[in-house]
C-alpha cells in the first residue's frame, strides 16, 4: 500500500516515514511546501494525484498554539480550509483519509477522560481552527478517520520533551505548569498505530469504522511531572538535568488559553482496532535515550 502524508518535516510525517521502513508492504510518501501548500487550494489535488496513493494522511497543520492567537486567519486557512481541501481531494480520487486532530478542541473542564462524543469547546484559536478542520474533513469525505491525539513529542521537530532538555542545559531550575493534565503521546507510537489501521481502512467494505477516535499514549500526567520524568531519565543517562518547580497556569501566562484537563479516553480506538498504546513513561524514556544518543534534530 502506498500512503501520501501532508507535511514533510512534521513530527508525525517523519515518524510515519521511519515506521513504514519496517514494513515491506507499506510505502509512505510525504508532500509539502511548495508543491503542496494548504493555503493554495490548487496545489492539493494534483500533488496528491501524482503520487498515486491508496490512502491520504492529513498530518500537516499550523501548530504554533500561541502564535495562532496573533494570526487566526492563517491558522484557519491551514487547519480548516486546507484540511477540508485535502479531504475533498482524497474523495475526488476515491481514497479514504486519516486526519489528525487535537485534545485542544476541548475546554478541559471535564473531570476524567474525554470520550469522542463529548462536546468540543475550544479555548484557543488553534483549537477552534482544528475543530473547524474536523468538520470540513468529515463533510468532504465520508471515508474519513479523525484521530485526536495530544502532547506529541518525538526525536523530530519542536516539542515539549526537547524543550525541557534544552532548557536544562543552561538552567538549574525550570518552572512548569502543574495544573494542566493530559496524555503525552509519542509520534512514533502514533505512527505505528496509524499504519496498522491504514490497511484496515483501505480494505473496509462498510462504513462502520469511519469516524472520530482518540489516540494518545497510555496514562495521564501533568506538564510538570512530564518534565520531571524527562529530566530524571536524562540525568540517569548522563544528560542535562534541572530541578522542576511546579507553577500554576496563572503564574505562567501565555497568549493562548489551554485546557486544564484534556486527557482522552482511547477505549473506542482499542475496541475497534485492537491496539493499545504504550505507557507514556516508557515511550518518553525511549525518546529521551534516543535524543541523548543521536543528538537533537
Ligand atoms: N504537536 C502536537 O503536540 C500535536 C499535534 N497534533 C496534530 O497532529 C498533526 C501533526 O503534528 P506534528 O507532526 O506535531 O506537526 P509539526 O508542527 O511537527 O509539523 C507541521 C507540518 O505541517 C506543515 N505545514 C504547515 N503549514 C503548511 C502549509 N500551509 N502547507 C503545507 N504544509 C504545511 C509543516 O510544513 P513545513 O515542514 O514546511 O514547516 C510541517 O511539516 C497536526 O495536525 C497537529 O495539529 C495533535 C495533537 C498534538
Ligand atoms: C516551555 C514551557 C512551557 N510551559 C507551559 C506552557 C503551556 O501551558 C504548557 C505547554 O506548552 P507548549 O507550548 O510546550 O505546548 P503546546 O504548544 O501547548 O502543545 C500543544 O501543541 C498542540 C499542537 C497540540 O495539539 C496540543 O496537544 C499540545 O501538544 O507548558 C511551562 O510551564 N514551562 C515551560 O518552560
Ligand atoms: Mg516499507
Amino acid at each position: 500500500m502506498r500512503i501520501v502524508v501532508t507535511g514533510c518535516s512534521g513530527q508525525l510525517a517523519r515518524s510515519l516515514v521511519e515506521r513504514s521502513r519496517e514494513r515491506a508492504d507499506t510505502e509512505v510518501v510525504t508532500v509539502g511546501r511548495p508543491y503542496l501548500d494548504l493555503t493554495r487550494a490548487e496545489t492539493i489535488l494534483p500533488t496528491i494525484e501524482r503520487c498515486r496513493p491508496d490512502l491520504v494522511i492529513s498530518a500537516a497543520a499550523y501548530t504554533a498554539v500561541d502564535q495562532a492567537e496573533a494570526e487566526p486567519e492563517l491558522a484557519f486557512a491551514v487547519n480548516a480550509t486546507g484540511a477540508g481541501a485535502v479531504s475533498e481531494a482524497a474523495a475526488c480520487l476515491g481514497l479514504p483519509v486519516i486526519h489528525v486532530s487535537t485534545d485542544y478542541v476541548f475546554d478541559g473542564s471535564k473531570e476524567g477522560a474525554y470520550v469522542e462524543d463529548d462536546p468540543p469547546a475550544p479555548l484557543s484559536v488553534y483549537g477552534a481552527t482544528k475543530l473547524a478542520g474536523e468538520k470540513a474533513v468529515a463533510a468532504a469525505n465520508p471515508r474519513h478517520l479523525i484521530l485526536r491525539t495530544a502532547w506529541v513529542y518525538s526525536p523530530f521537530g519542536k516539542n515539549f520533551v526537547k524543550t525541557m532538555l534544552r532548557l536544562a542545559e543552561n538552567r538549574e531550575e525550570v518552572q512548569v505548569v502543574a495544573d494542566q493534565w493530559g496524555n503525552p503521546s509519542s509520534a512514533l507510537d502514533i505512527a505505528e498505530a496509524v499504519l496498522e489501521v491504514a490497511a484496515r481502512m483501505i480494505q473496509a467494505t462498510d462504513d462502520s469504522v469511519f469516524g472520530v477516535y482518540h489516540l494518545v499514549g497510555t496514562g495521564v500526567t501533568n506538564r510538570a511531572d512530564l518534565a520531571r520524568h524527562v529530566l530524571a531519565v536524562s540525568r540517569t543517562r548522563g544528560g542535562p538535568w534541572a530541578l522542576v518547580r511546579d507553577v500554576t497556569t496563572a503564574e505562567f501566562p501565555t497568549p493562548a488559553r489551554r485546557p486544564a484537563n484534556s486527557s482522552l479516553s482511547t477505549a473506542r480506538f482499542s475496541a475497534t482496532f485492537g491496539c493499545v498504546m504504550p505507557a507514556w513513561q516508557h515511550s518518553v524514556e525511549t525518546a529521551v535515550e534516543r535524543l541523548l544518543r543521536d543528538g537533537r534534530r
